[in-house]
C-alpha cells in the first residue's frame, strides 16, 4: 500500500497548547462530531473543498496537504475532547507570512460549515466549535 508521506519541517516545541483554543469539558461535542472518523471526515471534506475553492485555492499551493490533513484531525479532536493530542505548531507559526485575509478566513469556515452540514452535525454544536476558532482570524489573519 501507498503511505502519504509528509515533508519535513523545522523542528518546534509540541505542546497541545499549540492549538490556540482550549478543549471543551467532558464528551458530548466529541460524540456530536461523531468521534474520530466523523472528525475525519470533516477535515477532508473542508481540504477538498478549499482545494477547489476558487476564492482561496491558491494559498494552498505548494504546502504540504498530507501534514495539514493530520494536524487538523489532531487539533479538532484535541477542542472537541476527544483522545488526542495536538503536535502540530502554533497558528501564529503555521499561517506566518502566509498572507491570509478576513475574507480568506470566513471562505474557510463557509467550507468547514458546509463539511459539517454533510455530516450532520447538530447545529447548535455546530456553532460551539466555530465559536472557538473564531478568535483564530486574530493570528492566521494578515495584521
Ligand atoms: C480557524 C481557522 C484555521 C485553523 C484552525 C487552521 C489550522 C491549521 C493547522 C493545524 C495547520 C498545520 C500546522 C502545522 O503544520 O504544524 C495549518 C496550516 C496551514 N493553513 Fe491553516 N488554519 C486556519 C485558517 C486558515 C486559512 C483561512 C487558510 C487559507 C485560506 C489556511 C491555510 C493554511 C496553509 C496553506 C497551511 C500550511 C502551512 C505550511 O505549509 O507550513 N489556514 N492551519
Amino acid at each position: 500500500a501507498v503511505v502519504p508521506t509528509e515533508q519535513p519541517v523545522a523542528s518546534y516545541v509540541h505542546d497541545s497548547a499549540n492549538a490556540g483554543a482550549t478543549p471543551f469539558r467532558g464528551t458530548a461535542m466529541w460524540r456530536a462530531f461523531h468521534e474520530a472518523a466523523g472528525i475525519a471526515r470533516i477535515v477532508d471534506d473542508t481540504v477538498d473543498r478549499s482545494l477547489i475553492d476558487p476564492r482561496i485555492s491558491d494559498i494552498f499551493k505548494g504546502h504540504d496537504m498530507v501534514r495539514l490533513r493530520r494536524t487538523l484531525k489532531e487539533q479538532f479532536c484535541y477542542i472537541l475532547h476527544g483522545p488526542c493530542d495536538y503536535s502540530g505548531r502554533t497558528m501564529a507559526a503555521a499561517h506566518k507570512d502566509m498572507g491570509v485575509q478576513q475574507a480568506d478566513f470566513a471562505a474557510l469556515v463557509e467550507n468547514l460549515q458546509a463539511a459539517m452540514r454533510k455530516e450532520h452535525i447538530r447545529f447548535d454544536a455546530q456553532n460551539r466549535f466555530l465559536a472557538k476558532l473564531a478568535p483564530m482570524h486574530r493570528t492566521v489573519v494578515k495584521q
